[in-house]
């Protein structure tokens, strides 16, 4: 059973280990264990409750670019720069808003702390010490009120029911995981998952007239859904393809304003959690690319196609890999959107291609078409399993491609593997022939505030 991450934070913040405890902010460590010593030494070290969390997340974003360094030096590959880092790290990049940031919240349902199996809230505790329990939202910061309201008004709904919760899947019951999405112009989705266990058509359709009637005319009318969705699952997670999103009511979409664009988002698309902190990312992202008129664009993991539209009017070209359908079908519709009516932005975007299909898959035919073609530039910014190594291989190889942006909210985890193979000498054996790629520049975003994760942006140049 995996913690919440919207939990994770405090509690992750206050354990942080000893070893993420050491001095410093904007300079790199010292190389040598000596001159380390000396320094912990001569200074006493602050605690935690002194060190602001941008100085702990720093820290921690350190450490990955020192290791990276220490890996690609086993490689043959000189990479060490001042401090044992593989290149400059600046500043972690301030989130702009700081409390209830989050658009997007995951509540289980499971046992509280006075027992109550039908709990709606986030997991507290480790399967390992089988002491897991479900919180309460209330007092999570980065939550918003919102999404709080919901989660206690689903509470009620599943108290009231004659269905039993389900807690673990051979164990029986039906009502499951809650998942709450806002935007910044009011909209509310909610995406209730229902084990249907062995309940017939007409009995599902009794649960979810119900559903729809309790927060449209009962009680939880005050929570003002403008979307509410059901999927029946009998797996931990479900596709779309696997197990259609049911609209029980409202509109099939939530729209968002970003940079002055508007986004479609489809229940099973990914949008950046912290809608002001994607801000500031996709910006310097754009500044970043260093795009000229004639430059391409490569946006892979796209989702809602929200990097390479906010940077459309920068190039010549964008295109989109993505694998979620629906997301790839948001992103259509956002360039299309976007390209009729926001005739205020310097170019219209009419220049946005998009391709639904895993990365693998998709890119190395796609970039077949364009070696040798205009200058390449990639954004990728994979989820946390990092992207597939057919992915690298096919960048690695596409020689127009001389500048790549990595953005990982999970640097030290698959992502590492990507940066070693972008970066190690030609391996003819994983077919790995281009010039290698250098890491120049690291910047973290506090993307995520009250937790001790950060989005990496990490700049290759070859
Ligand atoms: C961290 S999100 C980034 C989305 C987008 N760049 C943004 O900022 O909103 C990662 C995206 O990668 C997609 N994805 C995961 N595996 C993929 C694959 N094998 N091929 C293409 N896209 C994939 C996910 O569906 C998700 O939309």
């Amino acid at each position: 059973m995996a913690l919440c991450c919207a939990l994770r934070p405090p509690l992750a913040l206050l354990s942080l280990p000893a070893r993420h405890r050491s001095l410093g902010t904007a300079t790199a460590a010292p190389r040598d264990g000596k001159k380390k010593a000396r320094v912990s030494r001569s200074l006493p070290e602050p605690s935690w409750e002194e060190r602001t969390p941008l100085q702990v997340k720093y820290e921690s974003q350190k450490k990955i670019l020192q290791t990276l360094a220490s890996r690609l030096e086993e490689l043959g590959i000189d990479a060490q720069k001042p401090g044992g880092l593989c290149c400059p790290l600046q500043p972690v990049v301030p989130s702009p808003i700081i409390n209830g940031y989050r658009n997007k919240s995951t509540f289980s349902v499971n046992r509280g702390p006075d027992g109550n199996p039908k709990t709606v809230g986030l997991y507290v505790g480790t399967g390992r010490e089988r002491n897991i329990v479900c919180v309460k939202a209330n007092h999570v910061e980065n939550i918003p009120s919102k999404h709080k309201q919901v989660a206690q008004c689903y509470e009620e709904f599943i108290c009231h029911s004659p269905l039993d919760p389900c807690i673990l899947f051979h164990e029986g019951g039906h009502w499951r995981e809650l998942v709450v999405r806002t935007t910044r112009c009011g909209h509310t989705m909610a995406i209730i998952t229902f084990h249907p266990q062995q309940l017939g058509q007409e009995a599902l359709a009794t649960q979810k007239a119900l559903l729809k009637e309790f927060f449209t005319c009962g009680p939880g009318a005050v929570c003002a859904l403008t979307s509410l969705y059901f999927q029946e699952s009998t797996m931990t997670r479900c596709s779309h393809e696997q197990s259609p999103y049911q609209l029980l009511h409202g509109a099939p979409h939530i729209f968002e304003e970003l940079h002055g664009l508007k986004f479609r988002i489809s229940p099973d698309a990914f949008f950046q959690v912290n809608t002001a902190g994607a801000e500031v990312l996709y910006q310097a992202v754009g500044e970043l690319c260093q795009a000229t008129g004639d430059t391409v664009l490569l946006d892979i993991c796209c989702g809602t196609g929200t990097i390479g539209l906010s940077l459309a009017h920068q190039v010549s070209k964008v295109i989109g890999v993505e694998v979620v359908e629906k997301a790839i079908e948001d992103a259509e519709w956002n360039a299309a959107f976007n390209g009729e009516f926001k005739l205020t932005v310097a170019k219209r975007i009419s220049n946005c291609e998009f391709h639904s299909g895993k990365a693998e898959a998709v890119l190395p035919q796609l970039l077949a078409l364009w070696e040798d073609a205009r200058p390449l530039v990639a954004v990728v910014n994979p989820s946390r399993a990092g992207l597939h190594h057919r992915v690298v291989r096919a960048i690695r190889n596409c020689r127009s491609i001389r500048r790549l942006l990595y953005i990982s909210c999970k640097p030290e985890g698959e992502a590492m593997r990507n940066f070693l193979e972008l970066c190690c000498p030609p391996d003819p054996q994983k077919k790995l022939a281009g010039e290698p790629f250098v890491p120049v520049l690291a910047i973290p975003f506090d993307m995520f505030p009250h937790t001790v994760h950060c989005e990496l942006v990490l700049l290759f140049t070859r």
